[in-house]
């Protein structure tokens, strides 16, 4: 069985962070293995508390993990801290880690920070040229490129920008956009757009730590970046469009709408 890796936020309401992560991962056939970085108290209306994990504690997490069980793929999330991303570039490079997705999460929609203000240099100048792709929501997109995006010509221009300044692929998802949900891939100067139809579902907690790990877990399988992405929309497509409705806010999606079987009823 190959394996995915997530290196994440624990979100207790069970729709985005680390358990969003291990169900799209399980339910994308691979097995998930994670390192916690921070625990939050959140819930489908906001986060009212974070608790961090120490470095220490953390590079202890990642030892344990690529000592037995060495990833196929490794998708990163919320990382709070400077000091905690030192910890998490330091140990990939250690231990050599490939087809590594970083989703550069800065602010849950529930408008909670969950990256501090001086640690974007630290998640810039170390994590984020690890990366094999990076998937920035349009205003990560705009942090990370310095510019305003508007449209799809705008979406094109941040993406090149911050490839080119980063030396990985960029998607730069246009979930926040308001007519359609349209991603763009850019990777070795070209652009490529993945087309969604946009489900009128408010019920999207989660929506970019589920990508992410659905394009780590098809990478995990062997498949190409393209083909990665283009499968992790289906998937993300299809938890949108199951209709789940749970919380007094914007809900978990059905991370496993697919499953079928004696124990699914
Ligand atoms: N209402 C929707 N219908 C279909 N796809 C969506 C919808 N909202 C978001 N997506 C898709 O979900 C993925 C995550 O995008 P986005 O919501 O922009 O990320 P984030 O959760 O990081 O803000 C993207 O592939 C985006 O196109
Ligand atoms: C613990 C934790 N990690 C990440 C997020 C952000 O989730 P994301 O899928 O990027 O977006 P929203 O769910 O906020 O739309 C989170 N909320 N908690």
């Amino acid at each position: 069985m190959r394996t995915a890796l997530t290196i994440a936020g624990s979100d207790s309401s069970g729709g985005a962070g680390i358990q969003a992560d291990i169900k799209t991962m399980t339910a994308n056939g691979v097995f998930a293995l994670c390192a916690v970085t921070a625990l939050t108290a959140q819930n489908t209306t906001g986060v009212t508390d974070i608790f961090d994990s120490t470095p220490h504690f953390l590079a202890e997490q990642l030892d344990a993990v690529f000592t037995d069980i060495f990833p196929d793929a490794v998708k990163i999330g919320m990382v709070s801290s400077a000091e905690l991303i030192e910890t998490i570039a330091a140990k990939l490079k250690e231990y050599g880690a490939k087809h590594i997705v970083v989703d550069p999460v800065m602010v849950a929609t529930s408008g909670a920070k969950l990256l501090r203000d001086d640690a974007v240099t630290a998640l810039c100048e170390k994590l984020l040229p690890l990366a094999e792709v990076l998937t920035p929501n349009i205003p990560e997109a705009e942090i990370l490129s310095g510019m305003t995006i508007q449209n799809a010509a705008d979406m094109e221009r941040a993406a090149q920008t911050i490839s080119e300044k980063y030396g990985c692929a960029v998607l730069c998802k246009g979930g926040h956009q308001i007519n359609d949900a349209d991603d763009l891939l850019w990777r070795d100067g070209a652009g490529k757009w993945f087309k969604g139809r946009r489900i009128d579902n408010p019920n999207t907690h989660g929506t970019g730590c589920t990508l992410s790990s659905a394009i780590a877990s098809n990478l995990a399988k062997g498949y190409d970046l393209d083909t990665s992405v283009e499968r992790a929309k289906a998937y993300i497509s299809g938890a949108l469009a199951a209709m789940l409705d749970l919380g007094h806010g914007s809900g978990p999606m059905n991370h496993m709408f697919a499953l079928k079987g004696d124990f699914v009823e």
